[in-house]
C-alpha cells in the first residue's frame, strides 16, 4: 500500500479532533470526508478506517509510540508510524515519519499483547468491570470480539420490498450480500460499502442496523392493529422495524427525551414509508401520565454504556466513565419502574440494551421484579447476546409480561 499524503494528514487532522478536543470519532470523520470532492470511494475508506483502527488502539499505540495525551501533532504522527509499522506498510520518507524505530515498535507490541489491558488497548478501570461483571474467561473472549471490526448489516424494509429483491437489486449496483440465520431481514455485506449513496438506500429499501438489533422488535411480538409505545425511540431504528412488523397498521407512539433526534426519526419513517408513528417528546410528566395502562406492548431500549457496539464505535472506550454507567443504571431502573405503567394488564414489554454487563441487563430486570412497580409482572424469557459467540453486536432483552 502506498500512503497518499494528503489522506494520511486529513488523518491526522480528524485524530487530533478526536483525541485532543474530545469531539465524536463518527462526527468528526463524516466532516473529514466532506473535505475533498475529488477523494474515491478508496481513499474515503483509509481515511474512515485508518482513523477507526488509531482511535481503537490509542492505548496500545501510544505505549508503544512513548506519547501521552494531549498528542502534539508529532505524536500523531508517531501513533499513525505504530499503526504502519504494525501492518507492514512501508513508510515514505517524509519528514513527520523520519528515524521511526520499526524494530523497537515491533518488540515492544510482542511485550505489550502480553497485558490484556494493552493487548485489547482498554482502560484499566474498563478491564476490572469486564471481569467483575463476566469473569477472566468470557471478558477474555468478549473484549477480543469487540475490537474487530464490526460488519455492514442492512434490515430489509418490508413495507416496501422483500429481502430477495432487495439483494437482487444491491448487486445490480454491485453490492454483494447474503442472509443472516435466524434473522428474516437482515443482508450482510460480503464486501464494506458506501450503501447510503444506493438507489435502493433512497428509496427507502432498507436500513443499516446490526443483526442483534434486528431481533428485538422480533421479541416483542407485535401484531399489525396493536397499539405500542416506544419509549426510547430516539431516531427511530426499532420503531421502524416495528412499523413493518405491524404492516403499518395499529399505531407506535415514539417517545424520546430529545426532540431533534425525534425529528431524524420523522425524516426516517418518510423514506421508509411508515405510517402509523406518533412521534412525542417527553417535555413534561403528563406525558407518560397520559399514556398510563393504553399500550399492548412497550420497549424500553434503554440508554445504557454501549459495551455492546464498541466494535462499531471504539471511542465510546475513552470517553466512557465508570460514575457515567452508574447514573445510566439508575436511569435505567427509573425507566423501568415508571414506563412500565404504560402497559395494559395482559399486555408484553421488552428491556433492552446494547450492553454485555449484566448490570445493566438482568440485574436490573431482576430488580424491578422484586420491585413494587414489578409486582405483577413476569419474566417470559431473555436473551444474552455475546458478540464473541455470535460476531454481531453485544445485546441484552428480556420479555416480560404483565398479567391481568
Ligand atoms: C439505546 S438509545 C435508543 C436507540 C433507538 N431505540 C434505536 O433503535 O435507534 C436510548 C435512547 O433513550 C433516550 N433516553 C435517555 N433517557 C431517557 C428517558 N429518561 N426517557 C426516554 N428516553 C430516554 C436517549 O435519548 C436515546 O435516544
Amino acid at each position: 500500500m502506498r500512503l497518499h499524503r494528503n489522506l494520511v494528514f486529513a488523518t491526522i487532522d480528524a485524530l487530533s479532533e478526536i483525541f485532543n478536543e474530545g469531539k465524536y470519532a463518527d462526527k468528526v470523520i463524516e466532516k473529514t470526508l466532506k473535505r475533498d470532492k475529488r477523494w474515491g470511494s478508496r481513499d474515503r475508506s483509509f481515511i474512515a478506517e485508518t482513523t477507526y483502527d488509531i482511535v481503537r488502539w490509542k492505548r496500545l499505540y501510544a505505549e508503544i509510540a512513548e506519547v501521552k495525551e494531549p498528542f502534539s501533532r508529532q505524536n500523531l504522527f508517531r501513533l499513525f508510524a505504530v499503526w504502519a509499522t504494525l501492518r507492514g506498510i512501508k513508510l515514505p520518507d517524509w519528514k513527520q515519519l523520519e528515524e521511526t524505530p520499526t524494530r523497537r515498535i515491533k518488540g515492544k507490541f510482542d511485550s505489550l499483547s502480553k497485558i490484556r489491558k494493552y493487548r485489547e488497548s482498554i482502560p484499566d478501570w474498563l478491564d476490572e468491570t469486564g471481569v467483575k461483571e463476566l469473569g477472566e474467561k468470557k471478558w477474555e473472549k468478549e473484549i477480543h470480539a469487540l475490537n474487530e471490526q464490526a460488519p455492514v448489516i442492512i434490515r430489509t424494509n418490508t413495507l416496501k420490498t422483500t429481502k430477495e429483491a432487495l439483494q437482487k437489486q444491491l448487486a445490480d449496483e454491485e453490492i454483494f450480500t447474503r442472509p443472516i440465520k435466524n434473522h428474516p431481514e437482515a443482508l450482510v455485506l460480503e464486501e464494506r460499502a458506501n450503501v447510503f449513496k444506493t438507489q435502493a438506500f433512497k428509496d427507502g429499501f432498507f436500513e443499516v442496523q446490526d443483526a442483534s438489533s434486528q431481533l428485538v422488535a422480533h421479541f416483542l411480538d407485535v401484531q399489525p392493529g396493536m397499539r405500542v409505545v416506544d419509549t426510547c425511540a430516539g431516531a427511530g431504528g426499532k420503531t421502524l422495524h416495528l412499523a413493518a412488523l405491524m404492516e403499518n397498521k395499529g399505531q407506535i407512539v415514539a417517545l424520546d427525551i430529545y426532540g431533534n433526534k425525534l425529528k431524524e426519526l420523522k425524516r426516517r419513517a418518510r423514506r421508509a414509508g411508515a405510517h402509523n408513528i406518533d412521534p412525542r417528546a417527553i417535555d413534561n410528566n403528563k406525558v407518560i401520565k397520559k399514556l398510563k395502562g393504553s399500550a399492548d406492548r412497550v420497549l424500553i431500549d434503554a440508554p445504557c454504556s454501549g459495551l455492546g457496539v464498541l466494535s462499531r464505535n471504539p471511542d465510546a472506550k475513552w470517553k466512557l466513565q465508570p460514575e457515567f454507567i452508574e447514573t445510566l443504571k439508575q436511569t435505567q431502573s427509573e425507566i423501568l419502574e415508571q414506563y412500565s405503567k404504560i402497559l395494559k394488564p395482559g399486555g408484553k414489554m421488552v428491556y433492552a440494551t446494547c450492553s454485555v454487563l449484566p448490570s445493566e441487563n438482568q440485574d436490573q430486570v431482576e430488580k424491578f421484579l422484586n420491585s413494587e412497580a414489578g409486582k405483577d409482572f413476569k419474566k417470559v424469557k431473555d436473551e444474552k447476546i455475546l458478540s464473541s459467540e455470535t460476531g454481531y453486536d453485544g445485546f441484552y432483552m428480556a420479555l416480560l409480561e404483565k398479567s391481568n
